[in-house]
């Protein structure tokens, strides 16, 4: 770990800073230099890894280029990792001795010991399985080098066999719902075993908290082993959206032929799932799933949608969209979507802090209908999550029709709203057609947009738009209007930028109001009532957000960035005040993300390093807060350039660090030293000052 404290303060003269600079008060400025720029253009942009898997420390492609040749696909994901660090690698992390997880849980392993590739050994994994953890509490951590300053202390039982085994630390899934699902191979084990003085171990349950878990900690929205192969053989009806997709080829042939966007490439129609007819004879497949009774992929589909020889008499049978649940955002704050830094982690954090609507990473319709089930864990909702949607890309009717209507399907009662993607801006989508591509598509989208609506039912669809594609070429104010009268959507986010503006200028808020007030003169017209409008773009204080509510006519702003740098910007917001926060708070929030990661990741060794790894990835937006208390003037600005700076101790100082290394040290507060060879890479390279421009 670098040794701030050794670093003296310089004297300034401010005046000769350059504009843009953080006002830090000249007691704690260390350099008149500002820190290199953090590139959020390629930060946004890198889709190469998810965090909804629950394995997330691999890198995953994800296919975002589904529709392109393979030469132009690579051409495009070259381009699209400018800025980013390509060929991050987190290694999978395993067990030296790898325990069986069903014998680690006390179930049957149904191939036995001698066909499981995993050992069945409990004795010989205990005997060598690594010390257990404990997450120590913030108030054993001095704010001062060296943090930690002793030993954690532990509970061993005398003469044990299993010296490893630390009976006074507590496991974060046990706490939460009274049982651990990882059993023996719980990094935290002895938060929930005994042993006896024979010294056998036994995994203890608590039938208390088990019992009131089903309500406040279990996950939602799970898509099944059953639905997964479903879509991976293509047979998961859709109805709805077939009836759609054919009414609007009608509708298509029967009018004239309309120029080619020259913006999109063409994309064909797909053969896929979209063509099989709700009572085609289906050939029976068997499933081998955890070997269990074999059953007729007709009687899963009856299962699953209900009596298709119903739907067939009407297939078409949508909800009215008078019929759809009302979306009462009406003084709510929104935590916007983010890429692998908004997982379902990060987001129960911001929930706690105050965040009332979230919405999960962008996923892609081609990967949910492929039955991806890394694109269906992007589902995944904990149950603080209060209003939570799901978002999806795509680039035509024939995904995502159907994407919504399986959404619909599986989860009718977990989902409060499906948002269709028009802002990212990254080439690989981009070129396929998907994201801010479909702004310049009106008639594509419309038909889009009328699709999802009626696949999805009574749950509402909303569209998250930026201001235009090219710079000079805003035309949110003419979409809008039409995506919320025409098209019905239910509700609109507006990102203040065009695809190709840069994230060092600001948003145009001017411009989002004129959006605004273009909506509303069409909804009177029409005599619709207004749904909510929320506005975005470098929102970064209670002050900041108020204002621009007041002035720009929005009903809400959806926080991206500012919630990453500071995740209790939520709380600052609520209570209209701005919070010095201490560097022991923001630990101890910290802390709070630990805890969540492990819950949702796993407590054995790969969930462990899975959540370090995005508990860095988290430190890697926040180390650029500057505690206001270090300013000369608030309210704070997102997109000023911080010099390098004390804090008013070591661990504010720590906090501040650019270094990688030091996240990494941050992680070893909470979950020990990283295995051998682990590293961070951060996802995206800083800019230097005044650097070179991405993509984006
Ligand atoms: C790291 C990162 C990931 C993002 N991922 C998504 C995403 O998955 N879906 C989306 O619609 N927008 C995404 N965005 C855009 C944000 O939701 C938001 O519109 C944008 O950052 C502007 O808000 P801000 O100025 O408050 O950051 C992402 C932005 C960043 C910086």
């Amino acid at each position: 770990m670098e040794d701030t404290t050794a670093k003296t303060p310089v004297t300034v003269d401010r005046r000769t800073l350059p504009p843009g600079t953080a006002p830090i008060k000249a007691q704690y400025l260390l350099s008149t230099k500002p820190r290199a720029t953090p590139d959020d253009d390629a930060a946004e942009g890198a889709t190469t890894a998810r965090s909804g898997a629950r394995r997330g420390d691999g890198d995953n492609d994800v296919n975002a280029g589904q529709g392109l040749s393979k030469r132009a696909l690579a051409r495009e994901q070259k381009k699209s990792q400018r800025g980013a660090n390509k060929a991050r690698r987190f290694g999978k992390v395993r067990d030296e001795v790898d325990l069986c997880w069903r014998v680690a849980n006390g179930a049957v392993c149904e191939y036995g010991a001698e066909n499981c590739r995993f050992t069945h050994d409990v004795v010989t994994y205990l005997e060598s399985k690594t010390p257990d953890l404990r997450i120590p509490q913030v108030s054993e951590i001095s704010d001062a080098v060296p943090f930690v300053t002793s030993e954690i202390s532990t509970i061993r039982k005398p003469g044990s066999k299993y010296p490893n085994v630390d009976y006074g630390t507590e496991c974060p899934i046990f706490q939460e719902s009274g049982e651990c699902r990882y059993g023996y191979k719980c990094r935290f084990m002895g938060g929930h075993a005994s042993e006896d003085a024979e010294g056998n171990i036994t995994l203890t349950e608590n039938q208390d908290k088990k019992a009131q878990a089903a309500l406040t900690t279990h996950e939602m929205n799970f898509a099944s082993a059953e639905v997964q192969k479903l879509l991976r053989s293509k047979k998961y009806p859709t109805p709805i959206a077939k009836a759609y997709l054919e009414e609007i080829k009608n509708t298509d042939e029967n009018s004239t032929a309309k120029p080619k966007d020259p913006e999109v490439p063409s994309v064909e129609e797909p053969a896929s799932h979209t063509n099989e007819t709700a009572n085609s004879a289906v050939p029976p497949i068997r499933l081998e799933e955890n070997g269990a009774d074999a059953m007729a992929v007709d009687e899963i589909v009856l299962k699953r949608t209900g009596d298709l020889t119903s739907q067939q008499d009407a297939p078409d049978v949508p909800a009215r969209f008078s019929e759809k649940k009302r979306l009462d955002w009406a003084g709510k704050t929104y935590l916007a979507p983010l890429t692998t830094v908004g997982n379902l982690p990060f987001r129960r954090l911001c929930v706690k802090l105050g965040a009332d609507i979230t919405c999960g990473e962008m996923g892609l319709a081609n990967s949910f209908l492929a039955g991806s089930k890394e694109e269906w864990s992007l589902v995944r909702r904990h149950p603080s999550e209060s209003i939570f949607g799901i978002q999806v890309a795509g680039n035509k009717p024939h995904t995502l029709v159907p994407t919504a209507e399986i959404i619909g399907r599986e989860f009718p009662n977990t989902v409060d709203f499906v948002d269709l993607n028009c802002g990212c801006p990254i080439d690989l989508v981009f070129r396929a057609g998907s994201g801010s591509a479909l702004l310049d598509s009106a008639g594509k989208l419309g038909k889009i947009i009328v699709g999802m609506n009626k696949a999805l039912g009574e749950i509402p669809l909303t569209v998250k738009l930026r201001t235009g594609v090219k710079e000079g070429r805003n035309n949110a104010h003419k979409l809008m209007p039409r995506v919320a009268t025409e098209w019905q959507a239910s509700a609109l986010t507006l990102h203040g930028r065009t695809r190709q503006q840069r994230y060092t200028k600001s948003a145009d808020w001017n411009y989002i109001k004129e959006c605004v007030e273009a909506v509303r003169a069409k909804e009177a017209e029409e005599d619709l009532a207004p749904v909510p409008i929320f506005g975005g773009g470098d929102c970064y204080s209670a002050q900041d957000y108020w204002e621009k509510r007041e002035k720009y006519g929005v009903d809400g702003i959806m926080i991206a960035r500012g919630a990453l740098i500071k995740p209790w910007i939520f709380t600052e917001v609520k209570e209209h005040r701005e919070w010095d926060i201490s560097a022991r708070e923001r630990l101890d929030l910290m802390r709070d993300y630990v805890e969540f990661g492990l819950n949702h990741f796993g407590t054995d060794t790969a969930g462990v390093n899975t959540t370090r790894r995005y508990l860095c990835e988290a430190l890697s937006f926040q180390y650029r807060y500057v505690p206001i208390g270090l300013l000369e003037t608030l309210p704070p600005k997102i997109n000023e350039r911080a010099p390098a700076f004390t804090g008013r101790n070591d661990l504010e100082t720590l906090l501040a660090s650019p270094d990688s290394s030091d996240w990494v040290k941050v992680s070893e507060m909470f979950l020990g030293p990283p295995p051998p060879g682990w590293i961070f890479t951060p996802k995206h390279k800083s800019n230097s000052y005044g650097g070179e421009e991405s993509q984006g």
